[in-house]
């Protein structure tokens, strides 16, 4: 009798699953309200008790917020799609390339899809026995890194021939990352030939209390940051965006930052988002948009929004790098 979950003789492939936070189908306010109400209800991000979150959800966000997101997701939204999905896709395909047959590669959404249990059963039934799970976050959060992971472990729960797993530890201070942020910087002053008198790395914020009960995310993101400013030699002024709701975040924020930069005289700036893997709606539109309103608002003259790394060549060359790092042992790889 043949196990009906799992093909009959594994084919000893290795899987590689990008994984990255999700968006919806569509800039369209029912499609947010899905994919909102998915996200917003995992207890990794809101960690309030559902008791206590859920009507409030149903309640007043996920009737109000849907259509003020979807308005901010159709100014960024391309032909081929929502950024985050597009770039996913193309970072997936370039490293297909580079990684050569004995590697599959596919990509996933955490919320939203492709879905990751569906993308791992598909790796799975293509004859993978090791796969390696890459959560695209440089930073640990177990906002992030762990609710994508948890999602991965509760479909091979379900398994009865489970391929066996490692997954992408953190990289924040990964020499290769932050030369591949450098070399990222760097390049996009000298194409847009801009001398900015201050540079702004945006991460997304948290709330404050996630870093008090021991969430290492807010101090891998200011190890980035300094890393990256001894690379560059010149200083970085870190911020965190996009705040949700009414607890404390971490600061400074980045639009009080670029208010009170302009305010101070600063005139020429540039702002980028080290821990974003991929453009998307929070550096897009809440940065290379509204950013660039608040800035010049309050006096400030030339913005520049550096683009993330995205499938460019130092991206990729990087997660070539760190993929086949995590899969030493699996595969004979130079
Ligand atoms: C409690 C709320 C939120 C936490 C905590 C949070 C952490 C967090 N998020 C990212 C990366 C992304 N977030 C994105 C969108 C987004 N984030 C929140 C809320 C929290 N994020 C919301 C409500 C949204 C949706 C948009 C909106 O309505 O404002 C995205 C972009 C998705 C896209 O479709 O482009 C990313 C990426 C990190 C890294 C993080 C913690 C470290
Ligand atoms: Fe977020
Ligand atoms: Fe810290």
């Amino acid at each position: 009798m043949r196990p009906a979950d799992h093909p009959p003789v594994a084919t000893g492939r290795i899987g590689l699953l990008l994984v990255n936070l999700g968006t919806p189908d569509a800039p369209e306010p029912r499609a947010v309200r899905r994919y909102l109400g998915e996200f917003l209800s995992d207890r990794r991000v809101v960690e309030i008790p559902p008791i206590l979150w859920q009507p409030i959800l149903r309640g007043i966000v996920l009737t109000t917020r849907p259509r003020k997101s979807a308005h901010a997701y159709q100014q960024v939204w391309r032909e081929d799609g929502s950024p985050l999905a597009a770039i996913t896709r193309a970072q997936a395909a370039a490293l297909a390339e580079r990684l050569g047959e004995s590697v599959i590669v596919d990509h996933a959404m955490r919320y939203g899809r492709p879905a990751i249990a569906e993308r791992v059963a598909a790796l799975k039934d293509a004859g993978c026995d090791r796969i390696l799970l890459a959560p695209l976050y440089p930073q640990y959060s177990a906002a992030t890194t762990a609710t994508a992971n948890d999602a991965a472990f509760a479909a091979l729960a379900r398994m009865r021939w489970q391929p066996a797993i490692r997954t992408l530890p953190p990289y924040y201070d990964h020499p290769a990352y932050i030369a591949a942020l450098k070399t990222r910087v760097e390049e996009e002053l000298a194409a847009l030939n801009f001398e900015p008198e201050a540079i702004v790395a945006s991460f997304h914020g948290m709330p404050q209390r996630t870093l008090d009960l021991g969430d290492p995310y807010h101090c891998q993101c200011q190890a980035t940051a300094r890393l990256l400013s001894e690379a560059l030699g010149r200083e970085l002024i870190v911020s965190f965006q996009s705040r949700f709701g009414p607890a404390k975040w971490l600061e400074p924020a980045t639009d009080a930052t670029l208010a009170a930069l302009a305010g101070k005289g600063v005139r020429k700036l540039a702002i980028f988002a080290p821990g974003f893997s991929a453009d998307c709606l929070e550096t897009l539109e809440e940065l290379a948009i509204r950013g660039r309103e608040i800035f010049q608002s309050k006096g400030g003259r030339s913005f520049a929004y550096l683009p993330c790394l995205n499938a460019g060549k130092a991206g990729i060359d990087l997660l070539e790098k760190l993929m086949k790092q995590e899969m030493r042992g699996w595969l004979d790889l130079p």
